[in-house]
């Protein structure tokens, strides 16, 4: 028997094909983005603190991941068989398919936003902790765009297989593509060409979504995004001429930052304890030592990137943190962290964010002025940082050191009274680290108060007010830079560290 072609060409233009790929694409849109959304809140809670909602997130992805989806569509559509109070909602085939779909969908979107999430470090919340965002707000403006963007190709390609689970749904009498196709083919026994016509519409259905999702990836791409350069001129001098409001000196006597008896372990390995630390205004404290010394895990301490077993932390004489044994019942208010700003080892910049936006994020999240303002003084710190003519740029077209001093401004911007810098030069080429150490040692000039931890000797010396030196979680030393010279004469441990 020949192929009947006028037949399926005559299926591209019927009404009821037609009137089911609208079913198709509505089943699936809304599946998708039900599942979507509900996905990421599963992907959330399987990474609670909370023992209990985690398992309860683990426990539904095995369990709706383990059941074939047509077991799920027969067993929702007659629910109401058990439960006759659902059979309004149930026994409408969408309204039922619907809800299996996004079951089992759930289950498996959940897992792919688990993977984004994982793939966002631990530096984008940290950056975000330091600049006093929200739990709520390190989601919203940092980890769900970043997560979006690395989900998006696997999120697509959920979608197309939604699209053709959909053929499922014809097992409740939902009038989807195949259904109707069965219904020409069982009264014309016409089964290939009328197959023809059902491929052609889900071909049709996914290669639409298709392209529409590969734009939307691309669109969200920040890696593919290209800067210009700002022109030299009128623009750069505008942020020359321009004057921050910066929070004046504190007027108290009392140290910016004192740890007193800090006590930190990690399991049985006790990294610290019984530690005491001041700080006075407008000093440069270095902090240097061998590695593993408990340096990084003494300075993240002080604005509680890591928790303090024991010990509490003084910013400006107030008590500012306690460790979680302390009885003091300190409360950390996110505004009280702001008069801290850190740089990290790994910059840890916002990579979905320009350098501009990188330095107005902390600012226009606190409301610290109008969009213009904020923008101005962005512009302002960066101009100070030698990076004002790279302004437009995304972190991943930038040097090591570049984005170290987009750093450095980005935390300047919020106006902390102490700076902390957890090894800022570590991660550079050695052609960079001068760049970023000549940004520091103005800083330092400038009179304001800085902690650093650093194994560049030679700026430590020339910088600081103070040098300490850590080992095995102890001070062994604690002076000037002239004296830890002096001291390093008669000194072998210091003397083997400490090469200028
Ligand atoms: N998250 C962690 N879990 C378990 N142990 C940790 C953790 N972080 C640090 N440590 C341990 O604590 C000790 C101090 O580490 P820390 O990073 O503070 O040292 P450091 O002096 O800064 O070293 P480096 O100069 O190499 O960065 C080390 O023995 C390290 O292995």
């Amino acid at each position: 028997m020949a192929f009947d072609w006028s037949y399926t060409l005559g299926l591209l233009w019927s009404r009821d094909f037609w009137n089911a790929s609208l079913t198709v694409v509505e089943l699936s849109v809304a599946t998708w983005v039900i599942a979507v959304v509900l996905g990421f809140f599963v992907a959330l809670a399987d990474r609670s603190p909370n023992l209990i909602v985690r398992r309860a997130a683990a426990l539904y992805v095995w369990f709706f991941r383990s059941l074939p989806l047509l077991v799920l569509l027969i067993f929702v559509y007659n629910l109401p068989q058990a439960f006759p109070s659902t059979s309004n909602l149930l026994s409408v085939p969408f309204i039922s398919g619907l809800l299996a779909l996004v079951l089992s969908e759930t289950a498996y979107i959940a897992e792919i936003h688990r993977g984004a999430l994982v793939a966002v470090g631990k530096g984008q919340y940290e950056a975000g902790r330091v600049l006093g965002l929200s739990t709520t707000g390190i989601q919203r403006k940092i980890v769900i765009p970043q997560s979006l963007r690395i989900a998006l190709p696997a999120l697509g390609n959920e979608f197309i297989s939604i699209v053709k689970l959909t053929s499922l749904v014809s097992v409740i009498s939902l009038a989807e593509i195949l259904l109707v196709g069965q219904r020409y083919y069982t009264q014309n026994f016409l089964v290939i060409e009328t197959m023809v016509a059902v491929t052609f519409y889900y071909v049709l259905i996914v290669s639409v979504f298709d392209f529409g999702l590969k734009a939307l990836e691309r669109r969200l791409d920040f890696s593919r995004r290209t800067a210009q350069l700002t022109s030299e001129g009128a623009d750069s001098n505008s942020a020359a001429l321009f004057q921050p409001k910066v929070s004046g000196p504190v007027s108290n006597d009392a140290p910016a930052v004192r740890l007193e008896r800090g006590g930190k372990a990690y399991g049985h390995h006790s990294v610290f304890a019984e530690l005491d630390l001041t700080v006075k205004q407008g000093e440069v404290v270095s902090i240097i030592g061998p590695s593993g010394s408990g340096k990084t895990t003494l300075i993240r301490s002080l604005n509680g990137l890591e928790t303090l077993d024991k010990g509490v932390v003084y910013v400006d004489g107030v008590p500012f943190l306690a460790g979680s044994q302390e009885v003091l019942n300190v409360r950390q208010k996110r505004e009280d962290a702001l008069r801290i700003g850190m740089v990290f080892q790994n910059f840890n910049l916002f990579p979905h964010k320009t350098a501009l936006e990188n330095v107005m994020m902390g600012p226009l999240y606190h409301k610290r002025g109008s969009h213009e303002e904020v923008r101005k003084e962005a512009r302002y710190q960066l101009q100070q940082v030698g990076m004002l003519v790279h302004e437009n740029k995304y972190p991943h077209q930038l040097s090591g050191g570049q984005q170290q001093r987009v750093a450095i401004a980005r935390a300047l911007a919020m106006h902390p009274s102490i700076m902390l810098f957890d090894e800022p030069t570590s991660a550079l080429d050695p052609e960079t680290v001068g760049e970023v150490l000549r940004i520091m040692a103005a800083l330092a000039k400038s009179g304001r108060t800085m902690v650093i931890v650093t194994h560049e000797m030679k700026f430590a010396i020339e910088v600081s007010d103070r040098i300490i030196f850590m080992e095995g979680g102890k001070i062994v030393f604690d002076g000037s830079p002239e004296l830890l010279i002096e001291k390093r004469k008669q000194d072998a441990r210091l003397s083997d560290f400490v090469r200028i």
